[in-house]
């Protein structure tokens, strides 16, 4: 943008430069304000062609180029983020071919006679199981293929729509406990902070939610990503949240597009801006937002964006699984009622509650491998296949809103771990360590915040304690 803030005419041999921050904008001052300095060096010449220019001309002149620069600055900025799109689009093809041939090949070797195609084994059920078999996901922002290590016994008849990677197995050791062994798999997934970087590379996020009703879900979700380490913080809300959650912060970027007759096309401008997207909170369930969410959703799964669904985005998801079903990089983050309603609307009969890491289970098979965050006493991850456990310790206050930082935050893990280095991860589901990472991180903020303010802890204490929990847990 630096190259916005100044412009250079050429009206002699000499050009002369201009500060656009200095120039008042509007014509009528512009007539009032005294010609800029120029410096004792400059001859004398260029001096007398400019006397020949009213000074109104010249700013009129170069306002116009200044503008000019600005779209060009754009057009290509646009240039650029259309190219790398389709430079990650061509990566997913070339994977998923590799993927086929890596089916096909196993098929040959495995299945001398037609055998059922199954569900692995839930063998990492259980969170201390030392060796806990993962799959790399079929769709991820990885250029190299998944390490062909290990076949799961099969005790379940297949699910309708498994597909040929859902075998592809890739042993990881968890070592003792998930805490100790996932955390550095986060930690190998955060991008360092250096000086070589532009403003928007680690994390440019979407929040899609805020209502007339709910200001503070998305801006908690909204400001908790930026507090992780996104770069910038969108909110697209309703027209009449837009003005109070701009006045919570500064920070924050707010559209107030949800609720307006060009909603979708007016958001989807922003899809090759970002790079993650949280749907739902505070998001409501009038019949209309529902239905922008969910074309918005459809266009970015087109795109390839990690895309989080929480709240009242499992509502929509509850009424019409097909929105999210099977997209690999979507990850939904229940409590326990949303969970509920969604095994109910699945699988069209209650939930046993007494085993909820099966339920948990079952549900994200349903989902089509879908990665699921069961939050509660211990958070319970997984992708179906495998599964996690957070213990980080919390406490006992249980405040609304903190499952926005949760949200949040996890939009902004949840773009690091699908763009970090294919061997950060060690294989594992780039889903299933971002939702380890913003588990654990929620959960120590409501420690800590607790610490300080007990019984009355709020979600804005907790955010409070998003730097220091995070140096604690991901850089100490
Ligand atoms: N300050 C704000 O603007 C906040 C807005 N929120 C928004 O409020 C909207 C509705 O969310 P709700 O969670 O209330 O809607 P739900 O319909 O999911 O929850 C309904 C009821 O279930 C209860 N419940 C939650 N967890 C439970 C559990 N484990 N066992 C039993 N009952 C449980 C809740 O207390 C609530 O009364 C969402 O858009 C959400 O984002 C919340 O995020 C909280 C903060
Ligand atoms: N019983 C519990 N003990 C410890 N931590 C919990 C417990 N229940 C939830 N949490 C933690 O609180 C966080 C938010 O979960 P919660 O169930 O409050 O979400 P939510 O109801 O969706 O929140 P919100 O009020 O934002 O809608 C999760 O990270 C979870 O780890």
């Amino acid at each position: 943008m630096n190259l916005l803030k100044r412009a250079t005419f050429i009206f002699s041999e000499q050009p002369l430069s201009l500060a656009l921050g200095s120039f008042p904008t509007k014509q009528s001052s512009l007539t009032k304000t005294n010609p800029p300095a120029t410096s004792s060096s400059r001859p004398r010449r260029s001096k007398k062609r400019f006397a020949n220019m009213s000074l109104e001309k010249l700013m009129e002149k170069f306002l116009e180029q200044s503008m000019e620069a600005e779209d060009n600055f754009y057009r290509l900025e646009e240039q650029r983020l259309q190219a790398e799109d389709k430079r990650r689009e061509e990566e997913h093809s070339r994977e998923l071919q590799m993927l086929q041939m890596l089916g096909q090949i196993f098929a040959g070797i495995s299945t001398p006679s037609p055998a059922p195609q199954a569900t692995p084994q839930p063998s990492c059920i259980s969170q201390t199981n030392p060796t806990v078999p993962l799959t790399h996901p079929p769709c991820g922002n990885r250029n190299h293929p998944p390490a062909l290590t290990e076949f799961a016994s099969h005790s379940q008849p297949a699910g309708p729509g498994l597909l040929m990677e859902e075998v592809i197995e890739r042993s990881f050791s968890l070592g003792t406990t998930a805490m100790d062994s996932v955390i550095p798999l986060v930690r190998k997934t955060i991008p360092p902070l250096t000086s070589k970087k532009h403003k928007g590379q680690d994390g440019r996020i979407g929040i899609i939610g805020g209502c007339q009703e709910y200001t503070g879900a998305p801006f908690f979700a909204a400001i908790s990503a930026l507090k992780v380490g996104a770069d910038l913080s969108h909110v697209f809300c309703t027209k009449d949240a837009a003005p109070v959650i701009k006045s919570y912060s500064p920070e924050l970027i707010v559209h107030p597009v949800l609720d307006g007759p060009n909603a979708v096309e007016e958001i989807e401008k922003w899809l090759p801006r970002l790079h993650s997207l949280v749907v739902g909170p505070g998001l409501g369930r009038e019949e209309m937002l529902l239905k922008n969410a969910k074309e918005i959703i459809e266009r970015s799964k087109l795109r390839g964006i990690p895309i989080i669904i929480d709240a009242d985005g499992l509502w929509l998801v509850a009424k019409e699984p097909s929105v999210i079903q099977g997209y690999q990089r979507g990850i939904l983050t229940p409590n326990f009622m949303e969970f509920t309603r969604l095994y109910e609307a699945m699988h069209h009969e209650p939930l046993d509650s007494t085993d909820h890491k099966r339920s948990a289970q079952q549900l994200s098979i349903a989902m089509g491998h879908l990665t699921l965050v069961l939050k509660g006493e211990e958070d319970i991850i997984t992708d179906g296949k495998n599964m996690l456990t957070c213990n980080q310790e919390g406490s006992g206050r249980r405040c609304g809103g903190q499952g926005d930082l949760l949200s949040g935050s996890l939009g902004v893990f949840a773009h690091w771990a699908f763009s970090s280095p294919p061997d950060a991860a060690k294989g594992m589901n780039p889903s299933l360590v971002a939702a380890f990472g913003a588990t654990s991180l929620t959960r120590q903020c409501n420690r800590q915040a607790f610490h300080k303010h007990s019984r009355s802890t709020t979600t804005s204490d907790m955010i409070q304690e998003i730097s220091s929990a995070f140096k604690k847990l991901f850089e100490s």
